[in-house]
């Protein structure tokens, strides 16, 4: 399994970070088995899995529940697991309390928190407390009241240079990467240069270290719209739909089952069967 060092080496010698979400036991082990380098246990699971409007009604023992199966499916990829909202931002305590939970019960090899400011903080009492972080700069989806819903972040000079002090905070107080989601190329690509951890962008442009897409937007399963910042690689809805109404049709009309998926019993046996009456 890849370690935090390997993501910093995979900066350094230009190679990069495919990051995907990943929410239970099938996605993770296809995910594994393509070759991603770090699974992402994201909240966005609130949303794509559970159907919540937003991140924000996701708990704590949500994500430890789904980061266990997802475990069960990837043994041997990093796994990074979002603390959800308001875990995070109470007391260093609690904040390590929770991401314990994570790490113990649920086996992620690492925790995600959204935002700079006071979470600079809590990035510091984990990892001086042997808790790996990825910080999450940009849309931070879990402060979407905040920021009056799902947009561009750091578009003017002034937001883009608060987003490069938080970056940078980010690296000090020890994460070991940073998600930056949805601001513009140009300033994706200054934070990437500026920093010496690995950047993982989504909807960040190419001039990043990495990538990251949530599972369902990239094979397109359940989800009907996807942001701009998506590129879909497979349609699993045309693909499962398509089979599901063929199974209705095939039920009403008796095509199914046929004689091969049907369990017979012995002529002998079925001739005393009710006595053979
Ligand atoms: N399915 C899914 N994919 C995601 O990437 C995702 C989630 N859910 N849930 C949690 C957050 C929310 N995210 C989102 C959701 C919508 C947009 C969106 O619609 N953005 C507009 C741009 C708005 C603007 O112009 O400022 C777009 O058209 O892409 C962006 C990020 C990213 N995360
Ligand atoms: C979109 C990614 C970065 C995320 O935080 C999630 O899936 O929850
Ligand atoms: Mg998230």
């Amino acid at each position: 399994m890849k370690q935090t060092t390997d993501f910093l080496k995979m900066k350094e010698t230009n190679e990069k970070i495919a990051m995907v979400t990943a929410y239970d036991f099938p996605t993770a082990k296809l995910s594994e088995e393509s070759g991603v380098d770090i699974i992402l246990v994201g909240d966005s699971l609130g949303m794509v899995v559970l159907g919540y409007d937003s991140t924000v009604p996701v708990t704590i023992n949500d994500m430890i529940h789904h980061t266990k199966a997802v475990k069960r499916g990837a043994k041997s990829t990093f796994i990074v697991t979002d603390m959800p909202f308001m875990t995070y931002h109470l007391n260093r305590e609690a904040t390590l309390t929770a991401a314990a939970n994570i790490i113990q019960d649920g086996e992620a090899n690492a925790v995600k928190v959204e935002g700079g400011g006071n979470v600079i903080q809590m990035i510091e009492a984990l990892t001086t407390s042997g808790i790996p972080v990825m910080a999450h700069l940009g849309l931070t989806p879990q402060t979407v009241g905040v920021l009056g819903g799902y947009k561009v972040q750091g578009k003017t000079a002034e937001a883009a240079n608060q987003l490069i002090e938080d970056a940078l905070k980010c690296e000090e107080a020890g994460a070991f990467a940073l998600v930056l989601e949805c601001v513009p190329k140009q300033l994706a690509k200054e934070v990437s240069k500026r920093l010496s951890i690995p950047v993982i962008g989504i909807g960040a442009g190419a001039d990043v270290d990495g990538q990251v897409l949530v599972f369902h937007d990239l094979v397109k399963l359940g989800v009907d719209r996807v942001p701009k910042f998506v590129k879909t690689y497979a349609d699993a809805n045309e693909l499962i739909s398509k089979g599901l109404k063929e199974y209705v049709r095939e039920v009403k009309s008796l095509q199914f089952p046929e004689e091969k998926q049907t369990f017979t019993m012995k002529q002998e046996e079925l001739s005393t069967l009710y006595g053979g009456k």
